[in-house]
C-alpha cells in the first residue's frame, strides 16, 4: 500500500487531509518540522503533503522551501518521496518556487477534498524519479536509442509534443527529457493528468478561478498555465478531456492566454505545452472523441514511445538489472529459468509494471537468488533455459544479452506471459490479452481497483478505462 506523509502545523488541517486521504494507503501525521527526517525514514511515503510556514504569522514559505530541498536531497540516497506543498491562496509565486525546487504539485488551502484526493493519486501514480540515474530513459535498442535522438533533436525547440504510448511505457520520462533539453529547463514542469481530474474541476485547475465563480471556490486560485509560467505544462493522458473543456484548451493554446472562471480578464501565458496520452491513434484521430484542430495544435511533433515487449529481450533484461540493482541494495540473483520467463513476458503494465515487479521480487524474496513465483506475475510454464545471470551490485552497466532464444510453443500461447507479437498477426490477440490480464488482476485483488490497478501496474484511471474498454 502507498504511504502517505502529512507535515503541517495546524492539527485541524493535517487531521482533514488524513480524512480524505485514508481510502488511498496509510496516512501518518507530523506537526513539527523537526520530526521529518525520522519520519520518512520509518515510514518511507511515497507522498509528502508539506505545509510551507511553521511559525506564527510567517508567510513567506522559506521553513517549507528548505524542508523541500532536504527532501530533493535524499533522492541520490534513498527513495524520495513526491512532495505536493500546501500553500495559501495568495501565494502563487511561492508555488511557482516549490515547484522549481522539485515538488511535482501544489495545493492551495483550503481545498475542495475532491481536489486534494486527485492530487495525491496523480502524485502516487507518478511517484519520485527513481533515485540513481533519475528520469534517464533505459535501452539499446534500436527504437530507444531512436527515441532519446529525437528528443535531443526536438527538445530545444519550442514546439508542442504529443506522446503516444500505452501505459507505463515511460511518456512522463519523455517529457521530463525534452524539458531538461530545452531552454525552459531552468523554469518549471507542471505536470496536470488529465485521467484522475474530476470533470468539474477540469477548467478552474487549468485556468484558475475567482473567488466566489462557483460554490467551493472559497479563495481566488491560480491556474496550471499561470503556474508553470517561463516552463512547461504537461498534460498528461489528454485523451481524458471531454470535449467542451477542449474548445476551452483550444481557445487557450491559440490565443496564448487563459480567462479564469468568474474573471473577464484573460491573462497572457507563457508555457510550452507537451500532451501525452494511451489512446490508440485510430480513436484519437476519431473527430468524435478528439477535435482535430485540438489535435494539430499539439502535434506539431509526434514521438511514439514503443512498449516493453517490442523493445527484446535485452532492453527488459537492462531495466530489470537496473530495479533489482536499485531495490535490493544488495548483490541478487535471477535463476536462468526466471529470467527467461521476464524477458518472454508480454508486460501490459510496461516499465511500470516491470519496476513493481522487482520492487516486489526485492522485499519478498526469501534468499539471493530471485525466482519467477518472487516477481508476483503468475503462473507460467519455464521456457528453455537461458544464460546465468546477476544483477549487478549498487546499479552499474545494466546491459544483457537476450536469454532465451526461445520462441512459444502452440501449447504457451494459453498461458499468461507469452509476448504478443508471438500471438497471430492481427491486434485482436493483444486485446484478449489485455482483457485476460485484467480479469486476472481483478481476481487476484479480489474486485478491489486499486490493487488490480497496482498488480496491472497501470493508474486507477486506466484501469477503469481498459474495464469500460472490454464491458467488465
Ligand atoms: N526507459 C525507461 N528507463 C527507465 N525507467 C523507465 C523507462 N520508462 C519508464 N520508466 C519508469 O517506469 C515508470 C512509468 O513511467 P512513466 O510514468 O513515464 O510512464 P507513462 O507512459 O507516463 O505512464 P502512464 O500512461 O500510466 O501515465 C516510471 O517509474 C519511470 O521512471
Amino acid at each position: 500500500m502507498p504511504g502517505i506523509l502529512i507535515l503541517d502545523d495546524d492539527p485541524d488541517v493535517a487531521l482533514a487531509a488524513r480524512l480524505a486521504l485514508r481510502k488511498l494507503g496509510p496516512v501518518a501525521v507530523r506537526h513539527a518540522p523537526a520530526e521529518l527526517p525520522a519520519a520518512l525514514d520509518d515510514i518511507a511515503p511515497d507522498v509528502l503533503l508539506l505545509d510551507m510556514n511553521f511559525t506564527p504569522g510567517a508567510s513567506d514559505g522559506a521553513a517549507g522551501l528548505a524542508l523541500l530541498r532536504d527532501v530533493m536531497a535524499r533522492q541520490g540516497q534513498a527513495a524520495a518521496p513526491a512532495v505536493i506543498v500546501m500553500t495559501a491562496y495568495a501565494e502563487v509565486e511561492l508555488a511557482v518556487q516549490a515547484l522549481k525546487g522539485g515538488a511535482v504539485d501544489f495545493l492551495t488551502k483550503p481545498w475542495a477534498n475532491e481536489r486534494l484526493v486527485a492530487c495525491v493519486q496523480a502524485a502516487l501514480a507518478r511517484r519520485a524519479p527513481a533515485p540513481g540515474g533519475a528520469g534517464e530513459l533505459l535501452g539499446e535498442s534500436a527504437a530507444m536509442q531512436s527515441l532519446r535522438a529525437q528528443i535531443a533533436q526536438v527538445g530545444a525547440s519550442e514546439a508542442s509534443v504529443l506522446i503516444l504510448g500505452e501505459n507505463g511505457v515511460g511518456k512522463e520520462l519523455v517529457a521530463r527529457a525534452l524539458h531538461a533539453a530545452s531552454p525552459r529547463a531552468a523554469g518549471p514542469l507542471l505536470a496536470v493528468d488529465m485521467g484522475a481530474l474530476p470533470e468539474a474541476l477540469v477548467e478552474s485547475e487549468l485556468f484558475g478561478h475567482r473567488r466566489g465563480s462557483f460554490t467551493d471556490a472559497r479563495e481566488s486560485r491560480p491556474g496550471r498555465f499561470v503556474a508553470a509560467a517561463g516552463g512547461t505544462l504537461f498534460l498528461d493522458e489528454i485523451g481524458n478531456l471531454p470535449l467542451p473543456q477542449q474548445a476551452k484548451l483550444l481557445a487557450a493554446l491559440e490565443r496564448r492566454e487563459v480567462t479564469p472562471l468568474g474573471s473577464d480578464r484573460p491573462v497572457p501565458v507563457d508555457v510550452r505545452v507537451l500532451a501525452a496520452t494511451n489512446v490508440a491513434e485510430a480513436e484519437l484521430f476519431d473527430a468524435r472523441r478528439f477535435r482535430p484542430d485540438l489535435l494539430y495544435r499539439l502535434n506539431t511533433v509526434v514521438l511514439r514511445v514503443p512498449p516493453l515487449r517490442e523493445r527484446g529481450a535485452a532492453d527488459i533484461a537492462l531495466l530489470l538489472r537496473h530495479y533489482l540493482a536499485q531495490f535490493a541494495q544488495r548483490p541478487v540473483e535471477v535463476t536462468p529459468d526466471a529470467l527467461a520467463q521476464l524477458t518472454a513476458y508480454g508486460w501490459p503494465g510496461n516499465v511500470r509494471q516491470l519496476r513493481q515487479a522487482c520492487e516486489r521480487a526485492a522485499l519478498l524474496a526469501r534468499g539471493p537468488v530471485f525466482t519467477w513465483a518472487d516477481f508476483g506475475l503468475g503462473g507460467m510454464a519455464p521456457p528453455a533455459q537461458g544464460v546465468p545471470w546477476s544483477a549487478p551490485r549498487g546499479g552499474g552497466d545494466a546491459r544483457g544479452g537476450d536469454p532465451t532464444g526461445t520462441s512459444p510453443t502452440r501449447a504457451d500461447l494459453g498461458r499468461p506471459g507469452v509476448r504478443p507479437e508471438h500471438l497471430g498477426s492481427s491486434g485482436l490477440d493483444l486485446q484478449q490479452r489485455e482483457r485476460e490480464a485484467v480479469q486476472a488482476a481483478l481476481a487476484q485483488a479480489d474486485g478491489n481497483i486499486s490493487q488490480a490497478a497496482k498488480l496491472l501496474g497501470v493508474s486507477r484511471a486506466a484501469l477503469y478505462r481498459k474495464l469500460d474498454k472490454h464491458g467488465l
